[in-house]
């Protein structure tokens, strides 16, 4: 996509002169595939905050570079378009030039737990902190009747004001909640789609109209909302994107099916799958961490690194979503995606830039020369009942909508390992569950011993432990810190391990935005670089598949562990057999 953005005095505006849907949608449409529209277009961003002019969307560029995939080398845009063309550092034309435009977003599945939770009150954040162009209305539809008012309340319910930005909270609510809407229909009716079609199109007022469509629905409706909504609600004069939330099949060839089935109606650019975890704060300041400062880059290899461990666990269960999740258990939950996200941009290589096909195409590239996960490198566990003092905690099997005797895995570990000259027998390990005894995600990095070490006698037998080790710790209380040896002062020569700590709450004071937020954002800006493509959803499955149709197959037992423990013993095991101690299990982790 080419967008510039900059400020003028009032506005802040954002033209899409054309972006890669757009392009491919025209190619395509004369190939009589695809209907999607086929005008260019132009959008506001941001009514009125001239801070926002800079660095816009999450891959920190300027948007007013002109990026090398968006489509448009080569190609001349039609004559009156060209008023358009961006200058790139310069500044976009006058505000009233696309002062017309809007932004409908439908949350497809708006009665849903994800709708509220996450959906509405991220798309609050965004338009109390002025981010949402000024011409934008939400949609709600589901097959649930409800009229604008009873959505209204619904969603009133979940929004929330940024602790550290109160004022005018309830007006800005108000403001908000009058700017959605309700239209309840099948997700396979066309003719639903139809009305919900004339509805925006009344909102719209015969304005350019870009349109998000976010399906916050099971996935095995994605198909038929997505036929609908292409064929009877596309925007027909601006862009039209649809984000689509997780699981993306079940396995590699499920996966290709939905994908296949997709682009019968959608080209690649206007499918967004969301991964939120690489919306979150830390998960983006790894690259930024790794490749802007010189201390970290050159010890970013086998060289000097271990081990790498991905560790996510809850101290909740399945509560309320066993349906759900017995279908796919953690490996499909949290480590085919989210963890394997984290570890892709973790080690992938330098990407030629920001741009997002140039980061994409790095991580493919390592998930590729990853070796497919081996039954012998992988632990699975469920966990089963725990009294503690008056209080009980369920088994897994205890909840109503997961079948008896289920042997689905609720906690896994697992050993991966990536052919390829930078990290060549370096281990990766990963581990997620449920119901453990805390709850956190994040990155370890355990650093090789300093060979020739003149203070080898001071730190014992045990030398794993004085080695540096690097944390992100994605949540809670995010931070990132390194673990040094440090001589305790005195006239000794005790040594200490310390940790070189930034705590983000001390160091920045402020509400960090959710990943619902910067992803949406995202999407509305054309930024793919945090979604994902469909050749790296690809080699995730690839990797995964076999091992799940193993453990499937040969009904695989998991080790049960107590509600609320650190887990199966077995994963330490694991761990040890590639010579790994897991850090987030040590005192002084
Ligand atoms: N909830 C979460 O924390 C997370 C969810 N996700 C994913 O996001 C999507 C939405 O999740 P969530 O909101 O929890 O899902 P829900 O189960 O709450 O479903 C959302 C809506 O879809 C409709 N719906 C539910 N089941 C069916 C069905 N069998 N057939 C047709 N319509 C149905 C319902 O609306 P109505 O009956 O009104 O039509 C429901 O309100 C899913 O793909 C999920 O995997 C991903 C990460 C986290
Ligand atoms: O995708 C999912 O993520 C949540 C955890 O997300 P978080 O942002 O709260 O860490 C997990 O509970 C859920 O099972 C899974 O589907």
């Amino acid at each position: 996509m080419a967008t510039i953005v900059g400020s003028s005095s009032t506005n802040v505006m954002s033209y899409a002169l054309k972006n890669d849907s757009q392009f491919h949608s025209k190619f395509n449409a004369v190939k009589g595939r695809k209907n999607s529209s086929l005008l260019f277009s132009c959008i506001c961003l941001g009514s009125r905050a001239s801070n926002h002019f800079h660095l816009r969307s999450s891959n920190g560029l300027p948007l007013n570079v002109v990026s090398s995939h968006d489509g448009l080398a080569g190609i001349s845009l039609a004559k009156e378009d060209k008023k358009h063309q961006p200058v790139e550092g310069s500044f976009p034309l006058a505000g009233s030039e696309c002062k017309g435009s809007n932004l409908s977003i439908t949350v497809v599945g708006a009665s849903g737990d994800l709708a509220k939770k996450k959906i509405f009150p991220a798309l609050f954040a965004l338009y109390y902190e002025d981010w949402l162009p000024e011409n934008f209305i939400v949609f709600g539809y589901a097959r649930t009747k409800m009229t604008d008012e009873e959505l209204r309340n619904m969603i009133s319910r979940t929004l929330t004001c940024r602790i550290d930005k109160r004022e005018n909270c309830e007006d800005k609510m108000d403001q908000f909640l009058k700017r959605c809407f309700y239209h309840s229909g099948l997700y396979n009716s066309e003719d639903h789609f139809s009305d919900l079609d004339c509805k925006l199109k009344e909102k719209e007022d015969g304005k350019l109209a870009n349109r998000l469509f976010y399906l916050s629905i099971p996935p095995n409706i994605f198909v038929d909302v997505v036929r609908c909504a292409s064929l009877k609600a596309s925007s027909k004069n601006g862009w039209t994107r649809v984000i689509v939330e997780k699981p993306f099949g079940r396995d590699l060839e499920s996966s290709s099916n939905l994908t296949r089935c997709l682009k019968q109606y959608l080209t690649e650019d206007q499918i967004f799958r969301i991964d939120h975890y690489l919306g979150k704060e830390l998960v983006e300041n790894l690259s930024v961490l790794r490749f802007s400062n010189l201390v970290f880059e050159p010890l970013w290899s086998r060289d000097y690194i271990r081990n790498v461990q991905l560790i996510f666990s809850e101290d909740f269960g399945t509560e309320g979503r066993g349906g759900y999740f017995d279908n796919y258990g953690i490996i499909r939950d949290i480590m085919q995606n989210h963890l394997l996200q984290i570890l892709a941009l973790f080690a992938m290589e330098t990407p030629v830039s920001l741009d997002a096909e140039d980061i994409r195409n790095e991580k493919v590239k390592v998930l590729r020369s990853m070796r497919p996960l081996q039954l012998e490198d992988v632990v699975i566990g469920q966990y089963k009942g725990h009294s503690k003092g008056s209080k009980s905690y369920p088994a897994y099997t205890d909840d109503p909508t997961v079948p008896n005797g289920s042997l689905t895995p609720t906690f896994a570990a697992a050993a991966l390992f990536i052919n390829n000259a930078r990290w060549d027998g370096v281990p990766f390990l990963m581990k997620a569950g449920k119901a453990l005894h805390t709850k956190r995600a994040e990155i370890r990095v355990q650093f090789r011993h300093v060979p020739g070490n003149l203070y080898k006698r001071n730190f014992g037998t045990d030398l794993d432990k004085a080695t540096n080790e690097l944390v992100l710790r994605v949540q809670p209380d995010e931070a990132i810190y390194l673990k040094i040896n440090n001589k305790v002062p005195g006239l000794g020569m005790r040594l200490d391990r310390s940790d070189l700590n930034l705590l983000y709450r001390a160091r920045y004071p402020r509400e960090i935005p959710d990943a619902y937020e910067r992803l949406l954002l995202d999407s509305i800006e054309g930024e793919r670089r945090l979604f994902i493509r469909s050749d790296e959803l690809d080699a995730a499955w690839a990797l995964f598949t076999p091992l799940l149709k193993e453990i499937e197959n040969k009904k695989i037992g998991p080790e049960l562990y107590p509600y609320g423990s650190r887990g199966p013993v077995g994963a330490h095991y694991l761990a040890a057999k590639h010579n790994v101690r897991w850090g987030d299990l040590s005192t002084d982790d």
